[in-house]
C-alpha cells in the first residue's frame, strides 16, 4: 500500500489553518501573461505577445460562439450570435464501443461535431469552449497529449486505501477526499494500485521523467525531460484544439476535486508538498477566460478560423446552470440528466465530503451542491426515452405510490450520501409499468429534496426556486412530483442544454480578449 505521504511536519496545522498562496507549480510554468499565440497572425495585426489575439482583418462581421458539452450519454455543440441566439446545435452518441477507448470516442466525436457545423457558420466563430463531466481524468504525455492510460470517470470510486491515503494529506472533510475525486483518481495512478498501474511503463517506453511515490525524484536521470500530466476530460478536449499541453491548462471548477482553492484562486499548500505535485496541471483559469488561439494544424482540419480563441472551461453541471440564465441566491438549477447534480446559488460557501456536499466558484459567487449517480441513467435501464413519453401521462403526482424506492445504475451514492457500497433499492417492481416508473421518479424526487435539506441545514442560502435542466426537465408529471416534494416552484430552464453554458463562456472570453486588446467589445 501507499508508502508515508510526505506531509510537512506541522501538517495538521498548516492544513486546517494556513493556506498560503502557493507558488506555481514546481514544474516549469506555463508562461503565466503570455497565451500562445501562433506565428500565423497576419502580419499587422499582432498585437504585443502578452495577450490574445483576434485579428480584426479575419474578425467575422458577426462573430459567432461555440459551446461543447461533453456528457455522459454523448456530446452536443451550440454555436450561438452576439445575442445569445442559437445559429446552429447539434448533438452526437459516442458509439456502442465507447468505452473500449474512452479518450478516442472523445476525440472522435470532436472533431466530428466541428465538421457536422455549416462551413459558413465554422468560419465565423471566434471562440469555444468546452464542459465536461466532473472529475473525469486523463494521465497524459505533456509533449502530445497522448493518453498514458484509460481516463478515469466522473463515477469510478476509488478504492478505500486511496481514499484514506486522500485523508491523510487533505483537510477533513475536502472534496477532494471523496472516493470518486481527482484527486483520488491521481493517487491511483500515483501509487499504481488497483487498476492504476500501467502507465509507468507506458510513460517509460515514451521517455518521460517518472517520478516514485517514495521520494518524488524522477527516475529517468534526465531531468530535461517532462513528468506525465494530469488534465481533466474538458481540459484535454480544448488542448486537442490549441495544442498546449506543456505544463497543462485546467479552470477553477474541473480542478475543484482536485484539490484547487478557488477562494485562494491557487492550489493549496498540502497539495502542493506532494510529490506528486509536478503532474498537477500548472495554469487554474476562470471558466471562460481566455487561454490561447487555435493551433494552425487544427485550424486547417477543422475550418475554423485561425485566431479562434479558445477559452478556460467548466464542468457539465455547471455549463447547465450558466444556460438557465439564474442570478439570485435561493435559485438553484437541478441538471436531471444520466446524473441528478444540484447547484444551489449561495452567498455562503458550504464543503463537505462527507454528504458529497462542495462549492464551486463562479465569477463572485458560490454554487453549492453536489451530484447524486441517481439519474435518468437509472430510467434509461427500464424505459428508452420513447416509453418515457408514452407512460409519462398515465402518471399521478397527486397519488404517490409509496414504493420509496432509491434508483441507483449501481451501488455506489456520491450525494446527499457519500457512500461508495450505497445499494440501489427499486423492488418490488409492480406490474404496471406506469406505477413502476412512478415510483423510479418519486425516489429520483426525494434523492432531489433530500439533497436541497443538506444545502439548507448546512447553512446554504435558503432555497426560493429550482430550474431544471437535462433531458428530465421535458416531463411535466415529473416536474409535478418534484415541486410537491421540494415546496417551492419548479420549473424548466429556457435554455437547460450545457452546450449553451459552454456557448456563453466562449462568448466571455472573445469578449474579454477584444477588451484587453481595446477593441469596441460587441457587448
Ligand atoms: N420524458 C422524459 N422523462 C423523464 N426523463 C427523460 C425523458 N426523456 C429523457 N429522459 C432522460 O434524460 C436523460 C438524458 O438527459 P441528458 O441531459 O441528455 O443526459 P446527459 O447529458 O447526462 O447524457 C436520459 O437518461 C433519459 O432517461
Ligand atoms: O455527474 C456528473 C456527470 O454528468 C457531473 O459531471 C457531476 O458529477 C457534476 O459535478 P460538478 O458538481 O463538479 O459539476
Amino acid at each position: 500500500m501507499p508508502s508515508a505521504i510526505t506531509t510537512s511536519p506541522n501538517s495538521v496545522t498548516q492544513r486546517s489553518t494556513l493556506i498560503s498562496r502557493v507558488p506555481a507549480v514546481r514544474r516549469p510554468p506555463l508562461i503565466q501573461t503570455r497565451l500562445i499565440i501562433p506565428n500565423n497572425i497576419p502580419f499587422g495585426a499582432a498585437q504585443a505577445a502578452t495577450s490574445p489575439v483576434i485579428s480584426t482583418a479575419t474578425a467575422p462581421n458577426h462573430p459567432l460562439y461555440l459551446g461543447l458539452d461533453f456528457g455522459t450519454s454523448g456530446a452536443r455543440a451550440a454555436v450561438i450570435d452576439d445575442d445569445g441566439r442559437v445559429v446552429q446545435d447539434v448533438k452526437m452518441g459516442y458509439g456502442d464501443n465507447a468505452a473500449a477507448d474512452w479518450a478516442g470516442a472523445w476525440k472522435r466525436v470532436l472533431f466530428e461535431l466541428i465538421g457536422s457545423l455549416d462551413q459558413s457558420v465554422r468560419s465565423s466563430i471566434t471562440s469555444v469552449a468546452f464542459d465536461g463531466t466532473s472529475a473525469t481524468a486523463l494521465l497524459i504525455d505533456p509533449r502530445d497529449g497522448a493518453p498514458l492510460a484509460p481516463p478515469k470517470l466522473y463515477n469510478e470510486a476509488q478504492a478505500k486505501d486511496i481514499v484514506a491515503a486522500a485523508k491523510a494529506i487533505a483537510p477533513p472533510a475536502h472534496t477532494a477526499t471523496a472516493a470518486t475525486s481527482t484527486l483520488c483518481k491521481l493517487l491511483t495512478w500515483w501509487y499504481g494500485t488497483g487498476d492504476g498501474g500501467n502507465w509507468r511503463q507506458v510513460a517509460s517506453e515514451r521517455g518521460l521523467a517518472l517520478p516514485s511515490p517514495g521520494s518524488g525524484v524522477y527516475d529517468s536521470g534526465v531531468t530535461a525531460l517532462p513528468p506525465p500530466l494530469l488534465l481533466h476530460q474538458a481540459d484535454w478536449l480544448a488542448a486537442l484544439l490549441h495544442g498546449v499541453y506543456d505544463s497543462g491548462v485546467t479552470d477553477w471548477n474541473n480542478a475543484l476535486k482536485l484539490g484547487y482553492d478557488p477562494e485562494l484562486e491557487s492550489y493549496p499548500s498540502w497539495l502542493m508538498e506532494q510529490p506528486f505535485a509536478p503532474l498537477l496541471p500548472a495554469r487554474v483559469v476562470a471558466p471562460g477566460a481566455p487561454v490561447a488561439t487555435l493551433e494552425r494544424r487544427v485550424a486547417g482540419e477543422t475550418g475554423l478560423p485561425l485566431d479562434c480563441l479558445v477559452c478556460g472551461g467548466t464542468t457539465d453541471s455547471i455549463a447547465a446552470f450558466v444556460a438557465a440564465g439564474v442570478t439570485e441566491a435561493g435559485q438553484a438549477v437541478t441538471s436531471l440528466g444520466s446524473t441528478l447534480a444540484v447547484k444551489l446559488l449561495s452567498t455562503t460557501r458550504v464543503d463537505d465530503a462527507a454528504y458529497g456536499v462542495y462549492s464551486h466558484r463562479l465569477g463572485d459567487v458560490w454554487l453549492v451542491g453536489g451530484a447524486s449517480n441517481s439519474g435518468g441513467a437509472v430510467l434509461r435501464r427500464f424505459f428508452t426515452d420513447q416509453q418515457l413519453q408514452e407512460l409519462t401521462p398515465r402518471l399521478d403526482p397527486d397519488r404517490p405510490t409509496g414504493l420509496n424506492y432509491y434508483p441507483l445504475p449501481s451501488p455506489g451514492e456520491r450525494f446527499p450520501v457519500a457512500d461508495p457500497d450505497l445499494q440501489p433499492r427499486m423492488v418490488p417492481r409492480p406490474d404496471d409499468d406506469a406505477v413502476f416508473l412512478q415510483g423510479l421518479l418519486e425516489g429520483i424526487s426525494q434523492i432531489e429534496a433530500a439533497a436541497y435539506s443538506r444545502l439548507a441545514a448546512m447553512g446554504a442560502s435558503p432555497l426560493k426556486e429550482v430550474v431544471t435542466a437535462g433531458g428530465g426537465a421535458v416531463n411535466p408529471k415529473w416536474t409535478a412530483i418534484r415541486q410537491r416534494l421540494l415546496g417551492v416552484p419548479v420549473r424548466a430552464a429556457e435554455q437547460g442544454e450545457a452546450c449553451y453554458g459552454a456557448a456563453l463562456l466562449a462568448r466571455q472570453g472573445a469578449r474579454q480578449a477584444a477588451r484587453k486588446l481595446g477593441l469596441t467589445a460587441s457587448e
